[in-house]
């Protein structure tokens, strides 16, 4: 089958990294163009970019010249790892001139006619798409991913809620510092250090799941009706994104139940079988130790939520344990997993 050409804007950066290393021999998508800031554009892939992932940077795209920001795509398919200082006005322009961005940025992501996906959460909510082209008389679309943290949360939210109810979340976060970009936070604030404040997360987590877990009626979201109370530490990890969550649920669960639910849960990924879903979305471990972000985030090539720890809880029902690999299904892998769920729809036609 021939590959569908895709462009990564914000290439030189941690995310953008990442879609070049997860894009390498991807079944459908070949990249074909990068975008970087003024620093970058006119110079070469490999001059530009400080390469920070383990695999070697692929040959194929380290002699590509990167593009500016405003430079014409030649590509359907856009994937943005652009900064939210900047990606509102570019991905919207993209999206006007035809393309599908796939976007990281936390701009439109709660905008009442843009997808907010996490294909096993909800797919379904793709039908925005036409309403966003209607409102907006755009041939292309902007369809997003949710923050890093939001996106362990959602993961095991979704068969809870589905399966016993929620009514309340408090979440606890100890962020990896990948999540920060690159060179991100300061080593000499950060070693033998937790900060206990990432700007503007909090109000996202609080947020971010009730739109994904909400029910699409007509061209709306009516957002789930829990609530969350989110607090976010930076903690010196390279990569992984590690939440305790506290749960009150509407019918009472105890912990072996939980963790059949959760072990149990398939999505419309894993039955169309797409390239990037893990097999199982949720693995449960029984160690008493068990997530570790070094040990565990690489679960289901980057993509799994790997939860731990579930047990009774004195103030709501059930505590637990998740981990997500930030920049894989916290990011990078979660776009694409998105693009592929398009794909397979139609949506990229
Ligand atoms: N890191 C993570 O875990 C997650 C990140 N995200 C989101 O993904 C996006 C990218 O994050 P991250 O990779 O960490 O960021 P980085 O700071 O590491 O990378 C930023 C990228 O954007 C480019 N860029 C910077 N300024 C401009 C500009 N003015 N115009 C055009 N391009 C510009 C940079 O190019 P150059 O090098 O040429 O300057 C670089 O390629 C952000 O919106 C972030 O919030 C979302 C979820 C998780
Ligand atoms: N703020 C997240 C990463 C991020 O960029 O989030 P968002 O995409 O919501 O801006 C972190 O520091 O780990």
């Amino acid at each position: 089958m021939a590959t569908i050409p895709v462009a990564v804007l914000g290439a030189t950066g941690a995310v953008g990294q990442r879609f070049i290393q997860l894009l390498e021999g991807h079944p459908l998508f070949q990249v074909v163009a990068l975008t970087g800031s003024e620093r970058s554009a006119g110079k070469k892939y490999h001059e530009v970019c400080r390469w920070v992932l383990d695999t070697p940077m692929p040959a194929a795209v380290a002699n590509l010249t990167v593009l500016d920001a405003d430079a014409d795509l030649p590509a359907q398919l856009v994937f943005s790892a652009l900064p939210s200082t900047v990606a509102g006005p570019i991905e919207q322009r993209l999206a006007a001139a035809g393309h599908i961005v796939c976007s990281n940025a936390s701009n439109h992501r709660m905008e009442p006619d843009v997808p907010l996906i996490i294909p096993e959460v909800n797919p379904d909510h793709l039908a925005l798409i036409p309403v966003q082209r209607r409102r907006r008389g755009w041939s292309g679309a902007i369809v997003t991913n949710p923050n890093c943290t939001s996106t362990p949360a959602t993961m095991v939210l979704r068969p809870l809620l589905d399966t016993f109810g929620v009514r309340r979340m408090l979440l606890v976060s100890m962020q990896a510092l990948s999540g920060a970009g690159y060179p991100g936070v300061p080593s000499y604030d950060v070693v033998d250090n937790v900060i206990p404040y990432i700007g503007g997360e909090e109000p996202k987590l609080e947020i971010e799941p009730q739109k994904m877990l909400g029910r699409l009626e007509g061209e709306t979201i009516v957002p789930a009706g829990f609530t969350t109370s989110a607090h976010c530490n930076r903690v010196p990890v390279l990569e992984g994104h590690l939440v305790c969550l506290s749960i009150e649920l509407e019918r009472k669960a105890d912990p072996a139940e939980i963790a059949t639910v959760l072990s149990n849960f398939r999505a419309l990924p894993q039955e169309l079988r797409l390239p990037t879903a893990p097999e199982q979305p949720i693995i449960v471990r029984h160690e008493p130790d068990r997530p570790q972000p070094r040990r565990d985030r690489d679960a289901g090539r980057g993509m799994a939520t790997v939860v731990g720890r579930i047990r009774p809880c004195s103030l709501f029902d059930i505590k637990l344990i998740a981990l997500s690999h930030n920049t894989i299904r916290g990011a990078a892998g979660a776009s694409i997993l998105n693009a592929e769920l398009m794909h397979a729809q139609g949506w990229l036609a």
